[in-house]
């Protein structure tokens, strides 16, 4: 990825024109060139500018001499640091780390046609979806979500879902150079609240529908709603797409002031596009959508009801990007699911197993209900449940009332992050006091997983929730390996093998 190496001058000039009070620079030398822009000191390119932002843990300044020791070039600051180093001060550190890291990695944004996707469930299958519709146009297309960066057969590991804008923009980069035409950018919430995409203009944003989540850092549903309203503006987007199944979606559909695609899965709904009707099964989904061109035919790979919403918001965006019914069908059909997104995984004559990222009370609901329609009236269905640790307690109740949709519940751990798992499965317990689910503890999730998947017949379906494709898992302390789908695989094997052991006896 070659960042271009840019005057010092033209960085000071585009902090000028976007901070919303003084710039000084200072200690620069006429002729200073840099070259890309850094937020992390353990993470210095030589000749870059490091960026010194102010966090929850710590403040970016305490990093500043480590980080020109390291190579950087100049500090942006909000405050002048000793030592003489070229600096240029801006009113917000964070408020500048768009723009300039815009700049720095050669405006990628500015050259590439761009889809952003937020929401409270189905941001990376519904930007997953896109990219392959966009692939099915003949463009090649990037993506950033919670499973990382890809673009043509390269990935990138990303530590956030949307990484800090700097990081973003130089992902931009890297699949211009690489080639792309287009990218789509899943934005959470959080990072459409701190800047993180910032001076990314799309030509679609899409909206996946809305559920309470993150109130750990938006406080409010209020907030949290008003985070993902931010990228319906005609400052970050030209057109939208919204899924208005339910009162927050129309409310962001009303308020928008740019065109607005509605997107309902209920057929008597007042929407752009609609669901006429869908069927979901362990071989995938098929749905007829209707638009202003009429009826078309949709099937997919993907499973489960939650996605019949993500795939009529693919189909939405790929019409609203000028694509024609037929090649949006056909890039949805030939999109593989997610990693962990209702992932299956079956054996010769054991249960049906799904892995899927649900953790949310609304996403366990949806989960719930399509393995009932996989496991069919004479299969059980048995549900693998824990919660995130120092995350969004409140939900933990909400995630055991639903929960009770399940015949059996295995409660465990899903990573503790230092509370008490024993805790954490007390308040799942809660919810689903008064069900008729059985429940078990087990909090060695390798047990629990093994446990329900050992006890379950070959009609019963297995559903293992909250981490996905997730491959540690954090307790106390280092992040651990884990992988759901690979310890549910190692259980079917060994039910595989007890039942050929049986047979034989
Ligand atoms: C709440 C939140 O978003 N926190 C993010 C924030 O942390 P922070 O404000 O505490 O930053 P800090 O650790 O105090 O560091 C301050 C500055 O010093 C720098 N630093 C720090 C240490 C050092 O040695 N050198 C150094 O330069 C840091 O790079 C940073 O620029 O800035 C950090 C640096 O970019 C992020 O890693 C961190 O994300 C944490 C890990 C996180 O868990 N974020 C989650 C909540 C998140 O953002 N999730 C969303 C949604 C996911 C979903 O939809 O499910 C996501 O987009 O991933």
């Amino acid at each position: 990825m070659a960042f271009p190496q840019v005057p010092w001058q033209a960085v000071e000039q585009r902090a000028r024109a976007v901070a919303a009070g003084p710039v000084t620079s200072s200690g620069a030398p006429p002729d200073l060139v840099l070259q890309g822009l850094v937020t992390d000191s353990r993470a210095v390119t030589p000749g870059c500018l490091f960026a010194c932002v102010r966090g929850q843990g710590s403040d970016g300044h305490r990093f500043a001499e480590q980080a020109l020791a390291a190579g950087a070039a100049a500090l942006l600051v909000d405050r002048p640091v000793a030592g003489g180093a070229p600096q240029l001060q801006v009113p917000s550190v964070r408020a500048a780390l768009g723009p300039l890291g815009a700049q720095l990695a050669g405006d990628p944004a500015d050259r590439l046609r761009l889809v952003g996707v937020t929401g409270s469930n189905g941001k990376t299958t519904t930007s997953t979806l896109v990219r392959g519709v966009l692939a099915a146009a003949g463009e090649c297309a990037g993506v950033v979500t919670t499973l990382g960066a890809r673009v043509g057969g390269l990935e990138r590991s990303t530590r956030l879902t949307t990484p800090e804008a700097p990081e973003l923009h130089g992902l931009l980069r890297w699949m211009l150079d690489e080639g792309a035409t287009s990218a789509v950018v899943e934005a959470s919430s959080i990072a459409l609240d701190v800047g993180r995409v910032d001076a990314v203009h799309v030509q679609v944003a899409v909206f996946t529908g809305f559920e309470e989540d993150h109130l750990d850092h938006h406080g409010t549903i209020e907030q949290y709603w008003a985070s993902k309203a931010r990228l319906f503006s005609p400052e970050r987007a030209d057109s939208a797409v919204v899924v208005v199944d339910e009162p927050w979606g129309r409310r962001l559909a009303d308020q928008a002031r740019i065109p607005v695609t509605r997107v309902a899965t209920d057929p008597a709904a007042d929407a752009d596009v609609r669901v006429v009707s869908w069927r979901t099964g362990a071989e995938g989904t098929s749905l007829v959508v209707e638009d202003a061109d009429g009826r078309h035919r949709v099937s997919s790979p993907l499973v489960g009801r939650v996605h019949v919403g993500n795939l009529a918001a693919a189909w939405a965006t790929g019409r609203s990007l000028g694509l024609d019914p037929g090649t949006v069908a056909a890039g949805l059909a030939a999109t593989a699911p997610p990693a962990g997104r209702n992932t299956l995984l079956r054996s010769p004559g054991g249960p049906l197993v799904v892995v899927d990222y649900a953790h949310t009370p609304g996403a366990l609901a949806a989960a719930l209900q399509t393995a009932r329609e996989l496991a069919g009236p004479a299969g059980r269905v048995r549900l693998v449940l824990g919660a995130r640790g120092r995350r969004d307690r409140y939900k933990r109740q909400g995630l055991g009332v639903a929960a009770r949709a399940a015949d059996e519940v295995w409660l465990t751990n899903e990573g503790s992050h230092g509370e008490r798992p024993e805790a954490i499965v007390e308040e799942l317990r809660v919810g689903l006091a008064g069900g008729d689910a059985t429940v078990r503890t087990e909090l060695d999730r390798r047990a629990a997983i093994t446990g329900a998947v050992l006890a379950a017949g070959p009609r019963d379906v297995v559903l293992v929730v909250g981490r996905g494709h997730e491959t540690t898992m954090t307790d106390d302390g280092a992040p651990l390996p884990f992988d759901d789908v690979a310890v549910a695989r190692e259980a079917l094997e060994q039910t595989t093998r007890d039942l050929v052991t049986e047979q034989a006896s």
